[in-house]
């Protein structure tokens, strides 16, 4: 039987099949993507990615996401960090370049986990803020976006290489992200839909944050979306540059930098090795 290896890794429980093709390309078809990401069909996953050779001198590796829905991301603050680990480990070294379709993220290991595993410091990129960058329908001030449904209101917009919408609420755990989620991510005002995030004030420098991913749904942590909570938080002045994000699945530091780039601190797992059967590939 013909097998294709693949390592099923977690950053916080938000978890993925990771797929090396950087020696021999891989034909992933939107359909295969998704089969392989499906719970019953495939693996299962809330991203599938992709390690393909880097086209920028400086990167060490190529990241392509692909959400479950079958469709590509811009951004995964989890997995780069799980990409991260992986390539530190072949290099023998604490510091690489990941190269994503929005930008180079330089990722240096800070310290070990109490799984044994990396802690890992990823540069996330500039947070963007312009209208047209998040991007929405209108212009407007995307640090009160006229979009809602019910106790969702008056969100901030972020985009940090893919688009976050975050809603700020007393009580995020009282929110029916299932049921609004999926009409906010796919509002006619986010024409590349968004990320729908819904944080709640914990303390001076702590936030409680749920994630409605955009093409996967709820998962227990979204990297890029706790960058864009701290960057909307501290917009609101709701919290400093530098704040914890308590996500279902674990704590992400985030620091929002003086150059506005956003770095992102957090741990890794891996959960297992595997072998895909290439029926899933053809
Ligand atoms: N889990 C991610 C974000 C994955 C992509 C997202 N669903 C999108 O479509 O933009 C993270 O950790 O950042």
């Amino acid at each position: 039987m013909a097998t294709t290896p693949f390592l099923k890794m977690h950053g916080l429980g938000n978890d993925f099949v990771v797929l090396d093709a950087r020696t021999a390309a891989l034909d992933l078809t939107p359909e295969r993507r998704r089969v392989i990401a499906d719970r019953r069909l495939g693996v299962g996953c809330d991203q599938l990615i992709v390690l393909e050779p880097p086209t920028e001198r400086e990167a060490d590796v190529f990241m392509r996401i692909y959400n479950p829905d079958g469709g590509e991301a811009g951004a995964c603050g989890n997995a780069t960090r799980c990409v991260a680990s992986v390539v530190m480990d072949e290099r023998k070294t604490d510091h690489v370049t990941v190269q994503t379709i929005a930008g180079l993220l330089d990722s240096q290991k800070t310290g070990m986990g109490s799984n044994g595993l990396p802690v890992i410091s990823v540069d996330m990129g500039p947070a963007r803020l312009d209208w047209r960058e998040i991007p929405v329908r209108e212009a407007c001030d995307t640090n009160h976006m006229p979009v809602g449904i019910g106790p969702l209101q008056d969100p901030v917009g972020t985009n940090m290489g893919n688009p976050h919408a975050t809603f700020f609420v007393d009580d995020a755990a009282a929110i029916p992200l299932a049921e609004l989620g999926p009409k906010l991510e796919h509002d006619r005002f986010f024409p590349e839909r968004a990320n729908i995030g819904v944080a709640q004030l914990l303390g001076d420098d702590k936030l409680r944050l749920r994630v409605w991913e955009r093409g996967a749904g709820i998962t227990l942590a979204c990297g890029s979306g706790a960058c864009a909570a701290v960057v909307a938080a501290s917009r609101r002045g709701l919290v400093p540059r530098r704040a914890d994000v308590i996500l279902e699945g674990g704590t992400l530091t985030i620091e929002w930098l003086r150059d506005d780039h956003v770095l992102m601190t957090g741990g890794i797992a891996v959960a297992f090795k595997g072998e895909l059967d290439r029926s899933l590939l053809t």
